[in-house]
């Protein structure tokens, strides 16, 4: 069965589920929906771009990169709990940076100065696709508007990023002349900092979403979240390279209902 056709209502008077199998759940939507089965990056891994078709992913990724740090200032503006902002504060320190510490969002900027992008038409989002702009907005929104568990839930697609940055990190090196080790260093920071992101993320809503209708949201988030990384690589797909594709868990043309 499709469960996108369930609503969430459906799970009202549902039991519990045990912290094992909502961890379970959350990891099953990382199987089935996580960008890394998107044809882009199967691309990009594989040296199958061209310098323009990466330079042109490396823009418009500025933007996720740029938006994330927003999202975590709002969570924080949001959080009563001061013990929860103390924990929250450190990641817009990694992609701000804090003193002597440039942060993530210069090491992106240092592999788009490797791409020859100027740093200014970078910074001022003016070549990014209208469709990563909207995704990327729609994230920080769902981060203002949705209730605190469920925005920390959505941040939970960082337990399945460290297999895509070693993947990314070994593949661009071997399959591309114009990438070295000192523009991929953005990727190999992350993988410190988003085992540790996840780590918590994953322990809060385990204890902090108590009914089977916030698990269910829980596991929506990262639905959503998916969809938010997806929209980003069909736009690119969409827009450098063809055809187009459907996303899993989409309508497929054909597709039969029980
Ligand atoms: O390259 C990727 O595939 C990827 C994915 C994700 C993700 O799953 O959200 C993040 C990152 N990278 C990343 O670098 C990063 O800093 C990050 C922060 C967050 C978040 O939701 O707070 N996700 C991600």
């Amino acid at each position: 069965m499709n469960n996108d056709v369930l609503d969430s209502h459906a799970f009202l008077n549902s039991p519990t589920l045990s912290p094992e199998a909502f961890e379970a759940a959350i990891r099953a939507v990382g199987v089935e929906r996580y960008h890394d089965k998107h044809p882009f990056h199967k691309l990009l891994h594989g040296g199958k771009l061209n310098r323009e078709q990466v330079r042109a992913w490396a823009l418009n990724r500025y933007c996720y990169q740029e938006a994330v740090p927003r999202k975590d200032a709002a969570f924080m503006s949001r959080a009563h709990d001061r013990e929860l902002r103390r924990e929250w504060l450190h990641r817009i320190h990694d992609h701000d940076g804090l003193g002597e510490e440039a942060g993530g969002i210069e090491r992106w900027l240092v592999l788009t100065d490797g791409l020859g992008l100027p740093r200014k038409y970078v910074i001022s989002r003016r070549g990014a696709l209208p469709a990563t702009k909207f995704a990327v907005e729609a994230y920080v929104r769902f981060v203002v508007e949705q209730p605190l568990v469920v925005a920390v839930a959505s941040s939970l697609t960082e337990l399945f990023a460290p297999a895509i940055h070693r993947e990314r990190i070994a593949g661009m090196l071997e399959n591309y002349d114009f990438v070295d080790d000192h523009v991929m260093a953005y990727f190999k920071r992350r993988l410190s900092q988003a085992p540790r992101d996840a780590d918590f993320a994953l322990n809060y809503i385990k204890k902090n979403a108590l009914s089977r209708a916030e698990q269910e949201a829980c596991i929506d988030a990262v639905r959503f979240k998916c969809d938010v990384l997806w929209a980003q690589l069909d736009a690119l797909h969409h827009a450098y390279v063809l055809p187009a594709v459907v996303p899993p868990g989409a309508f497929q043309l054909g597709q039969t209902f029980q």
